[in-house]
């Protein structure tokens, strides 16, 4: 499994510090998550943060738009260096569309749904899309608690994966830490995102060492 750190729970004035500790630790991916304040109740960062971030990692930068009209925003994410851009599902009616747009940008197109959103809502994208996000808490802050009835939807896409021998990744986000993230993985998750369980301890380093030993079968 692969272990994608939030920032969100990073110490933003050593920021540089915190990218290079999760970096060395084996950390494949970087979880960057963006809030608008409509769409989640919540405000983070816009594009600079991005491109100041591409150059101190060659991890996957992995943005996570919890934003409304995300179309109006893709163009600058990639040009800010993301990788990986997800949209929500629930944020626009033309998802397919932007999805489309993501990849015409050069990136990976990422489509993620919330707790109280179905698989079948996302059904018909699972042919277009790089990877799944599956919210394990209600999206816009850290430090939440996993909701552990969203297990039972990552078996059901990891059913559908394999059936149809689709090759998309399956990515959890929310209250994940050294219990949650084992529940995860056994249902099928390929990537881990954990903010305040890696940031907010002593050992951001240990922390995701601990995530990867833990899942290193998986
Ligand atoms: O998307 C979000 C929150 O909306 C997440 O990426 C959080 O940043 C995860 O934080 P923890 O639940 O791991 O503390």
């Amino acid at each position: 499994m692969k272990i994608a750190p939030s920032i969100l729970s990073a110490n933003f004035l050593n920021i540089q510090k915190d990218v290079k500790i999760v970096d060395q630790a084996g950390a494949e991916y970087l979880h960057i998550d963006i809030m608008d304040g409509h769409f989640v109740p919540n405000l983070s960062f816009g594009p600079a943060a991005v491109q100041a971030l591409r150059p101190m990692t060659d991890m996957v930068l992995d943005c996570h738009l919890m934003v409304e009209q995300p179309d109006m925003y893709i163009q600058q994410f990639a040009q800010a260096g993301a990788d990986v851009i997800g949209v929500h599902v629930e944020a626009t009616p033309h998802i397919h569309r932007t999805l489309a747009l993501i990849k015409e940008n050069g990136c990976k197109a990422e489509v993620v749904v919330n707790p109280g959103t179905p698989i079948s809502a996302i059904q018909e994208l699972l042919p277009f899309v790089d990877a799944v996000l599956i919210m394990t808490v209600d999206p816009g802050f850290g430090g939440q608690k996993f909701i552990p009835e969203v297990v039972n939807k990552i078996r059901q896409l990891t059913k559908i994966r394999k059936k149809e021998q689709f090759w998309f990744e399956v990515e959890v986000d929310g209250g994940i830490n050294d219990t949650t993230i084992k529940e995860c993985a056994s249902a099928g998750a390929t990537i881990a995102v954990a903010g305040s369980f890696v940031f907010e301890s002593e050992d951001p380093s240990k922390k995701v060492a601990l995530l990867k030993e833990l899942t290193k079968d998986e």
